[in-house]
């Protein structure tokens, strides 16, 4: 069993991208990312700090918008607005989970799909089912680049995918399957899950139920991705999957912390980075194939 070291793998990356920012600062264009977030949630505000401070680190110009929780769905709308038509920022993103009284549908359609390093607009997720992505979300595109650092082949593999978001499991699906892999969804419906997961070469976990996935439902040698972010009972943040059985079973496996979380805001800042270089380009919004 190998352990996939995210952390590591983060590291190397945003290294290269601070030299690509670097290239383009040198050219008179600073990329420059907007995150708002809404409220005081814990977890939102670890992840907000983390994406402002990684931007710095790499030279890109960050602000963050901290809005009470009682913000209008209006208020908010107007504000994406008021990004949309700046042009020095040519990343826009709103944090999630949002309150309840606001649209998360009619805020991530507010932004400007050029804008949206997300990927989460509509426009982005039917360009990427299309087989024709222009921006991806972080998560899934952390994942790929792992499978890549890790010399991991899909192709005519079968991958599960446990967990039917948009966030992370429709688009992860996707983009393995436009790596040729034979991919199935599998979610809190799907009867006999055990028996999906135990054929899957390559299984990726997004449900958001701690250490759901343990040894007896993982083929031997198979590849485990743990997308999720939880407690577990001593209040310690830990994974979808029970690490300490499967690793035993895994070839390779993601640990939480230290595993697709550090990819999630690497890929965030490869993501504002294109955008500049596509605004570069008189905003040409073309596929990142
Ligand atoms: N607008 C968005 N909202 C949310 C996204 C997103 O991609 N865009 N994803 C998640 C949260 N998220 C980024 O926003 C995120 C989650 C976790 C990590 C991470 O690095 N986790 C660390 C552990 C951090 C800790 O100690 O708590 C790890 O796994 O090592 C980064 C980003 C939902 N919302």
């Amino acid at each position: 069993m190998k352990i996939i070291d995210g952390k590591a793998l983060a590291v190397q990356m945003q290294a290269d991208l601070k030299v690509k920012v670097e290239k383009l600062s040198e050219k008179g264009v600073v990329p420059g990312l907007v995150v708002i977030l809404l409220g005081e949630d814990p977890a939102s505000q670890v992840y907000v700090r983390n994406k402002e401070r990684t931007a710095q680190r790499l030279g890109i110009n960050s602000k963050v918008v901290r809005l009470p929780d009682q913000t209008s769905e209006s208020e908010l709308l107007a504000l994406i607005d008021q990004y949309n038509q700046d042009e020095q920022w040519n990343g826009i993103l709103v944090q999630l989970p949002l309150p309840a009284h606001i649209s998360e549908e009619k805020v991530l359609l507010a932004i400007d799909p050029k804008k949206d390093v997300d990927g989460f607009h509509p426009m982005n997720m039917g360009r990427l089912w299309a087989g024709n992505p222009v921006m991806v979300p972080s998560t899934p595109a952390g994942i790929m680049a792992m499978f890549k650092h890790y010399d991991v082949d899909l192709s005519g593999k079968r991958a599960v995918v446990i967990g039917r978001s948009n966030i992370v499991g429709k688009p992860i699906a996707q983009l393995m399957m436009m790596a040729n892999a034979t991919v199935t969804i599998a979610h809190s419906r799907s009867k006999n899950l055990s028996e999906l997961t135990k054929a899957a070469d390559i299984l990726v976990v997004a449900i958001g139920v701690a250490k759901f996935v343990t040894a007896d439902m993982v083929k031997k040698g198979a590849v485990v991705i743990d997308v999720g972010m939880d407690r577990d009972e001593n209040g310690k943040l830990c994974g979808d999957v029970d690490f300490d059985s499967v690793k035993e079973v895994a070839s390779l496996i993601t640990p939480v912390p230290g595993g697709v979380g550090p990819m999630t805001i690497t890929m965030l800042m490869e993501q504002t980075i294109r955008s500049a270089e596509m605004s570069e380009n008189n905003n040409s919004y073309s596929s990142n194939k």
